[in-house]
């Protein structure tokens, strides 16, 4: 027999809208009180007084056209959160966060390309699951789509044609991390050998228009000093003109977007001055950030708490914060957030809420929790298969686990500790694509099979993720 999801139930235009499991744990779209003209976007039959769809792809883009609040939008300078589902099945639990927290706007679809490659996922099947997820609660507060860490023309255009409205431009890898700490004359002969004619521009012509400016900030001046400029031109300088074309090719597209220009994913900390040149020089050519994600000092490694002087991180906020206060204003937005209670307390209040939080492996990580439960033994395999893959899968992630510290021959009723202990929570964190494509589809089968006992432990986890960022 099909049971419905009560939460799902929702009126629009005079037709009733529901989500129903059906005995072979699929799922079915049923719409009742509907003319023909709204249910003509759907793919399905109709069953007596009702409409009945499959809950595919095609139908979840047929709910996005008609549901307006299904429909991904920008959310500008709101306070928002990005909530990365590997799985496809993780967002019921973060609605059911979303809906205790108020004053937190999500993006339930967030994936970068590296993820959705890991994953074989498209920008599409993101998207669709996230539709029937936030369709399934109930969720009508609107949601963003944010394609995460793209780094080609090819990629966003797919999620342009996929619907993505929220675009994170990352040109990390041309970043110059050397150029943070080379001397002086290697970094003058270094800044000048950078073709910065895209940007209309030369390392000369910025030295002259930022070098020896001030800028008042709340806390005090910051003097941009000649040394500086050209430090930020010497690391930067490629970035911005990667970014630059990335950006011109989403403006290209036509669709509607906001942009995020990040630089997290780096070696070493994004200096205030870089900060700003590389806002102004984006400005400069007509560009408009929604937000900005630097790199923080200390460590953001994934899925565990913020490792660093939490007091100088604070302080890397607040800066940062006033500067895109005084520049923007533009949102700060804190990438690998997963997991890092310890500091949401300080981001917010340095942002004043203007902030933007990414999560993503956190989702898939927990869900572990259910697998540890229910088989003790996949668990154990998917440890060990994340270990013998480990070299590849931590490539251009952040980590420091040391995978001999990782306990052999854990009895069922300790296993769930390795999804808690630092070093086998990272090494699985990183190993989800080589996960998923070996047992894929029981994890998925077990989480269907578990669906209520996996969304509870998501909405646990992200209220204590979102809570800081809510009404203040
Ligand atoms: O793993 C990824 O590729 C992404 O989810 C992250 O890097 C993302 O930008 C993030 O920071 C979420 O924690």
């Amino acid at each position: 027999m099909s049971t419905d999801y009560a939460a799902s139930r929702v009126s629009y235009e005079g037709a009733e809208f529901r989500l129903q499991r059906n005995d072979d744990r699929s799922q079915s779209l049923v719409i009742t009180g509907a003319p023909e003209s709204l249910t003509a976007a759907f793919s399905g039959r109709r069953d007596g007084d009702a409409f009945v769809a499959p809950a595919t792809g095609e139908n979840a883009a047929a709910l996005r056209s008609v549901l307006p609040w299904l429909k991904p939008r920008r959310w500008g300078l709101e306070t928002s959160a990005g909530t990365g589902d590997r799985l496809g099945l993780a967002t019921p639990g973060h609605v059911q966060a979303f809906k205790d927290v108020a004053g937190v706007n999500p993006v339930f679809a967030q994936q970068s390309t590296r993820e959705m490659g890991r994953t074989h996922r498209t920008p599409r099947n993101v998207l669709d699951d996230a539709t029937w997820g936030a369709f399934q609660e109930g969720w009508t507060g609107g949601v963003g789509a944010d394609a995460d860490h793209q780094k080609t023309e090819e990629s966003l255009s797919e999620c342009a044609e996929a619907g993505f409205v929220f675009f994170t431009i990352d040109p990390g890898d041309e970043m110059d991390m050397a150029a943070h700490d080379d001397d002086e004359a290697t970094v003058r002969s270094k800044a000048a050998a950078i073709d910065l004619s895209s940007l209309d521009t030369s390392a000369d012509d910025i030295v002259s228009r930022y070098a020896g400016q001030t800028i008042e900030l709340e806390s005090g001046p910051l003097t941009l000093d000649e040394e500086s400029v050209l430090r930020a031109v010497a690391k930067a300088g490629p970035a911005l003109v990667r970014g630059l074309q990335l950006i011109n090719h989403v403006e290209g597209l036509g669709v509607e977007h906001e942009l995020e220009f990040a630089i997290d994913e780096t070696d070493k900390p994004t200096t205030l001055v870089e900060h700003v040149v590389v806002v102004k020089e984006l400005q400069r050519n007509g560009v408009e950030l929604i937000s900005f994600a630097p790199r923080w000092v200390g460590q953001f490694e994934k899925g565990v708490e913020y490792i660093g002087d939490r007091e100088a991180l604070a302080k890397n906020f607040s800066d940062h914060a006033e500067i895109a206060r005084v520049l923007g204003p533009y949102k700060l937005s804190l990438h690998s957030g997963s997991d890092k209670f310890s500091i949401y307390p300080s981001f917010v209040e340095a942002t004043r809420g203007v902030a933007h939080l990414k999560t993503a492996g956190t989702s898939w990580i927990e869900a572990l929790r259910i697998v540890a439960a229910h088989d003790p033994q996949l668990l154990r395999d998917i440890l060990k298969l994340s270990l013998e893959s480990f070299e590849e899968n931590r490539h251009s992630y952040h980590l420091s686990c040391d995978t001999t510290r990782i306990p052999t021959d854990v009895p069922d009723d300790k296993v769930g500790e390795l999804v808690t202990a630092l070093e086998s929570r990272q090494v699985m964190h990183v190993g989800y694509g080589a996960v998923l494509d070996e047992y894929g589809v029981q994890i998925k089968d077990l989480l269907n099979t578990h669906e209520d006992e996996y969304a509870a432990l998501m909405k646990e986890h992200f209220i204590a993720h979102i809570a800081p960022f809510g009404k203040r």
